[in-house]
């Protein structure tokens, strides 16, 4: 596809890269890279590995990983529907890695749509701590709920907000900051030819324009002492070494942990920032630190063009105060049945954030429903948004008049006095955690009936119950080779299919 490259762009990258520009133009001939990271939400890499027919090759930054083969179309395979693996391009999963995430932290994707890198970190987090997760374009927030929803986090608050609106309800909150910026996505052209045919000079300018904005922001959140990775997946340096020399200027705080350069990755190149076009002398000093960034170029490595910065606040660990979120709508216990009635009638104050006043609910049919279904699965942080129910990750900040999707993990919602468990609910548990369920095996022609969204007859004793349960007919968690697939409702040989139809296999 060399020929068909921007001609702008070709002899930009021609003058920027010199000796080496006929190996990066010649690695546009090449095929791209196919990758898959294994979610270790559900289930370990050893585990998968044992599992799957999909031939596999390490790739050497991502610990969970993989190359794959094209023709081996791992989304078109009941695994992908059980989450247990998200489709991402190699370099992509360079950010996460470097942003080194552990378990119990407070970390912010701002710009995260579909979802990519945030389900990279739910997997990190492994469950503890809280994910905030953002995206500014509605329309995109809606594959990323998809996403985070598949992967099984139960710790991810899902919003659709301008950062500057973030900033006010944030400041100073984030252990740990991913800005995967909106950029001209020159090291995409290779996996997307449309994006190449689409290119103007003009987007680098644009688009340096909203990164400036978002590294201010992102770095107003970020508690002192914590770690901001900058990642853009584009060559021009404008939007790169440029960026981060003006941000280190305006932010003498902050500095750059040098990224160590291995497996192909290689230096920013500090030359390419003009100093005249940097707007302090801080910044012209800065930018040698910009080594300590890194460029993934495609003639260097297997897969496309990246940059990444990690940039780490220099002074002292105050911890920010904690309060909770939508403290007006917060439970406190888990679902015993008497504390469940007491709690049922309770009148719900204004929900500050929502348009319209709580109604009285009876929550009784949710806590019965977890109770029975799911009895080890703490229920005890609920917030209600009209009927319907989440478990939300506690310690997060007020967050009045912020665009909020999804407040935590989606249980369902109550309609009618009875509780309609939410898909998310499913992908969220364990078979093992369930009461009553049915595994299918990954071969049955049945799980792809399933998945398309047909009723299927199922033998009664193909529902295995636990938990002391005792009834064999209602909501039945489904599972492929022991990993939820999603609900259907058992009933006299029949199980009624209860798969999103947003869902379906095509
Ligand atoms: C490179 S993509 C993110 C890819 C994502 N991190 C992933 O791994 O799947 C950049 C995203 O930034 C979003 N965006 C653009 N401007 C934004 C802004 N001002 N605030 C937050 N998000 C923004 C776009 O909608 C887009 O989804």
């Amino acid at each position: 596809m060399g020929s068909s490259l921007p001609e702008a762009f070709v002899t930009k990258m021609e003058r920027l890269l010199g000796t080496e520009f006929p190996a990066f133009l010649a690695s546009y001939e090449d095929t791209r890279w196919y990758g898959l990271r294994v979610n270790t939400l559900k289930c370990s890499v050893p585990e998968f590995q044992g599992m799957t027919s999909l031939k596999l090759d390490p790739i050497p930054w991502a610990s969970t990983g993989y190359y794959y083969r094209e023709e081996d179309r791992p989304g078109k395979h009941p695994y992908y529907h059980a989450g247990l693996y998200y489709i991402q391009e190699p370099s992509a999963m360079a950010p996460v890695e470097l942003l080194d995430v552990r378990p119990g932290e407070r970390v912010l994707d701002l710009c995260a749509a579909p979802g990519g890198k945030s389900t990279q970190i739910a997997a990190k987090l492994a469950g503890e701590g809280v994910l905030v997760t953002n995206d500014i374009h509605p329309d995109r927030v809606k594959a990323l709920v998809k996403n985070i929803e598949l992967s099984g986090a139960r710790n991810a608050v899902i919003l659709n907000e301008r950062p500057e609106r973030l900033e006010e309800a944030f400041q100073g909150f984030f252990d740990k900051i991913l800005i995967d910026a909106p950029c001209s996505g020159e090291g995409m052209f290779r996996k997307e030819e449309e994006m190449a045919k689409s290119w103007q000079p003009a987007w680098v300018d644009r688009y340096a324009g909203m990164q400036r904005d978002l590294l201010k922001q992102g770095a107003a959140m970020l508690r002192p002492g914590g770690r901001l990775v900058y990642s853009t997946c584009t060559f021009s340096p404008e939007e790169n070494e440029l960026m981060i020399a003006e941000f280190l200027g305006a932010h003498p705080e902050f500095q750059v942990v040098p990224v160590l350069m291995r497996h192909g990755f290689q230096p920013g190149n500090p030359s390419w920032v003009d100093i005249t076009e940097v707007s302090s002398m801080q910044a012209a000093a800065a930018a040698q630190q910009l080594q300590g960034a890194a460029r993934l170029w495609p003639h260097q490595l297997s897969g496309e063009g990246h940059f990444v910065a990690v940039l780490e606040h220099r002074i002292g660990r105050a911890a920010p105060s904690k309060q909770s979120v939508f403290p007006s709508l917060m439970t406190a216990a888990s679902g015993g049945k008497d504390k469940a009635k007491s709690r049922s009638k309770e009148r719900y104050g204004w929900e500050r954030g929502l348009t319209r006043r709580q109604p009285v609910l009876d929550l009784q049919p949710f806590y019965e429903f977890m109770r029975q279904m799911a009895p080890g699965v703490p229920v005890d942080s609920i917030s209600l948004h009209g009927e319907h129910i989440y478990v939300t990750p506690q310690g997060l900040p007020d967050l009045s008049g912020i665009r909020v999707i999804r407040p935590g993990w989606y249980m369902g919602s109550l309609k009618k006095q009875r509780f309609e468990p939410a898909h998310a609910l499913a992908m969220g548990l364990r078979l093992q955690e369930t009461s009553r369920f049915i595994s299918l095996s990954s071969d049955d022609p049945a799980v792809v009936r399933y998945l398309k969204g047909e009723t299927l007859e199922m033998p009664e004793e193909r529902v295995q119950l636990a938990n002391g349960m005792e009834k064999k007919k209602g909501y039945c968690l489904v599972g492929v080779d022991g990993y939820p697939i999603g609900w259907g409702k058992w009933l006299d040989g029949m199980l009624k299919n209860d798969y999103p139809p947003g869902w379906r296999w095509t």
